[in-house]
């Protein structure tokens, strides 16, 4: 199933077909404009969860349900408040977790393939149960919308079942493009932003330039909207840096196969080897970067490096990868990051709890993540008659 997904699927007719659709549909900047309220009203949610919260809080769980609803309304049309569970999300957040558990996992029986008759770390079981969940759920999502056309939001379940003559796609593939959306869409950003606060409450210097930033672009008066991001210079910069040193996808795309024997450094390379490019190291490179491991966002701000693209153009810094393979949801995740970021340091001064210092170690599972979650305590920053604004 999972091979009819974009990421999965070889390069072809195929895979070009759902990049068009994708790329129509999801990612383009009038879908991305479009879906501006939803994000506006998730970071309100998470604002008010933050301010709800005495003590210690540990942000990554609010991010990661943030995240979820926010994939979860633009591609099923589905719309659920951050503050309250319900059983659908509750469903999606454990298949999510169980397959990035799968994904992340080194599998022994890839390397000593007489191992894997005996599935020893109960992966392909797992995986076997994996799929007809998923296969469940998104089927049944599907069928709503089947039943009740045009009645829902125009989500990209709608957008799939629209397709006609050569695009349509079969239940089954749309399986695979739905999940994989949702998937792909939901950690990626998490993660991300867990860092950011972990930067910015490690080094109050930014934090703080941060806020006079967002004094002067936004004011005290109200909330930030998105269109303030582009007023911005020092907030996109702190982002940079910290994809520069935590990248989420720390190791491009599995998709890269050598189509030729070949020879690299004298290394014998064999045909169909899968090639993965270490993007972490290249972005610690001594020989690219001037003090590769020290966080310093200024390296963006006022320099030749001030316009420095992370699109995929320059290969010292490409964290959502490059060339044909680059990732789709680029601009839709970085626009997300920068403002919900930009929302709670708005209404937030972050610290570290005085139970757990910010720990920058990282666990690589599908994504590199942080490995003990940040735990911060948050100090309302605007003033609360200012707050209904
Ligand atoms: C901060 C957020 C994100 C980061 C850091 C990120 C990073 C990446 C990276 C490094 C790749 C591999 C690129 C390559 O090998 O050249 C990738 C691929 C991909 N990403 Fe993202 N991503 C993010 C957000 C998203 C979002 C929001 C979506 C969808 C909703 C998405 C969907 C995909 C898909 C479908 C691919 C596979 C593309 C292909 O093989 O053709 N990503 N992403």
């Amino acid at each position: 199933m999972f091979d009819r997904a974009i990421g999965f699927a070889p390069y072809g007719v195929y895979w070009r077909t759902l990049r068009r659709i994708a790329a129509n549909h999801l990612f383009c900047p009038k879908q991305i404009k479009a879906t501006e309220s939803q994000r506006f009203e998730i970071a309100d949610q998470m604002v008010a969860m933050f301010r709800g919260s005495t003590g210690d809080i540990s942000v990554r769980n609010a991010l990661k349900r943030a995240s979820l609803n926010n994939m979860m309304c633009s591609v099923f049309g589905r719309k659920y408040g951050l503050g309250s569970t319900n059983p659908e999300t509750e469903e999606l957040r454990e298949l999510v977790d169980e397959g990035y558990e799968l994904l992340g996992t080194v599998n022994w029986s890839d390397h000593l393939p007489w191992l894997a008759d005996f599935d020893p770390q109960k992966v392909r079981f797992r995986c076997s149960k994996l799929v007809p969940k998923v296969n469940r759920f998104v089927s049944r999502i599907i069928r709503e919308h089947k039943e009740k056309p045009g009645q829902l939001n125009r989500d990209f379940v709608d957008v799939l079942l629209s397709l006609q003559g050569p695009d349509k796609l079969s239940d089954c593939d749309m399986i695979a493009v739905l999940w994989e959306m949702i998937f792909r869409g939901t950690d990626t950003v998490a993660v991300l932003i867990e860092w950011i606060l972990a930067r910015i409450v490690l080094h109050p210097d930014v934090q703080s330039s941060v806020h006079d930033e967002l004094d002067k672009v936004v004011g005290q008066s109200r909330a930030v909207m998105e269109t303030d991001i582009t007023e911005m210079e020092y907030l996109p910069a702190v982002v940079k840096e910290v994809l520069r040193l935590h990248p989420p996808g720390p190791l491009l795309s599995w998709s890269r196969l050598a189509i030729t024997n070949t020879t690299i450094d004298g290394h014998h390379v064999p045909m169909g080897t899968t090639a993965m490019v270490d993007m972490w190291a290249i972005m610690r490179d001594p020989e690219v970067w001037s003090d590769p491991l020290v966080f310093k966002p200024n390296r963006f701000v006022n320099t030749s490096d001030s316009d420095f693209s992370v699109f995929g153009s320059d290969l010292r810094l490409a964290p959502f990868g490059s060339g044909r393979r680059t990732c789709p949801g680029k601009t839709l995740g970085l626009t997300t990051v920068t403002f919900w970021v930009a929302s709670i340091l708005h209404e937030f001064e972050l610290r570290s709890s005085d139970q757990s210092v910010v720990n920058l170690s990282e666990v690589l599972k599908l994504s590199c993540e942080m490995k003990n979650p940040l735990i911060v305590n948050v100090r309302p920053r605007r003033t609360l008659s200012l707050l209904s604004s």
